[in-house]
């Protein structure tokens, strides 16, 4: 069986770089979003990306960016992959894709089997998907937060036109018993693998996809 896709999102400091591409990660993520404790500025951003060795996909999370920002993202920062983390539609999510050139993933917020229908909406638009809880109402994150929702929800599911990964509350602990019930193939971490918000570790990054991948 291949190995499971894992990406560690939010890295902040050249360490983390490493410590990601030590541990046999596919992507790594650099968060643009003011209220993040993992905020960077597009400079600092630029600078971790041109360290990343070969092969490791540089991913820029944006939330409801607008034109002349993510202009400037793309323009500084050596980039694999966007990531839209806020209400994007499905038409801004294939303008965004046509004006920029870059792979789109489209983070969906799943509290309900409700939720799923939106899977079918984006699947045309969007490179991959990635599964995510559904923040509560009022969170000043739409992502990030560390929780979860019921992964019986994607047991069972029927075939996705799309690549997607699951996100949402994984930890170095769960993240095994994540992949075995939903099938999924990539997983992506956050809070997971800090030891405080905004401050990745090492050994937990290590261990998340050690334990990813041992499914
Ligand atoms: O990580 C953030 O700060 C963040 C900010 C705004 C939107 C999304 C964010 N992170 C993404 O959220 C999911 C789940 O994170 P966690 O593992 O539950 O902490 C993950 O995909 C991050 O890419």
């Amino acid at each position: 069986m291949p190995d499971i896709r894992v990406k560690i999102c939010g890295l902040t400091r050249p360490a983390d770089l490493q410590a990601v591409a030590d541990a046999g990660a596919a992507y790594a993520g650099f968060v643009f979003f003011a209220k993040s404790p993992r905020n960077l500025s597009v400079a600092d951003a630029r600078a971790l990306a041109l360290q990343a060795p070969a092969g490791l996909a540089k991913v820029a999370l944006v939330v409801d960016a607008d034109d002349a920002t993510l202009d400037r993202i793309v323009g500084e920062v050596p980039l694999d992959m966007l990531q839209l983390h806020g209400s994007e539609s499905p038409d801004r999510v294939a303008e965004i894709r046509a004006r920029h050139g870059l792979p789109v993933m489209k983070a969906i917020g799943i509290a309900d089997a409700g939720d799923l229908q939106k899977i079918d909406l984006y699947s045309p638009v969007a490179d991959q998907l990635l599964i995510d809880a559904k923040p509560p109402t009022g969170a000043d994150l739409p992502g990030g937060n560390g929780l979860s929702f019921d992964w019986r929800l994607l047991q069972g599911r029927k075939y996705w036109q799309k690549p997607w990964m699951l996100a949402g509350g994984l930890t170095p602990e769960n993240v095994a018993t994540a992949v075995r019930l939903t099938g999924a193939r990539q997983v992506d971490v956050s809070s997971g693998v800090e030891s405080a918000p905004g401050v990745k570790d090492a050994d937990l990054i290590r261990a998340f996809v050690a334990a990813a991948q041992a499914e």
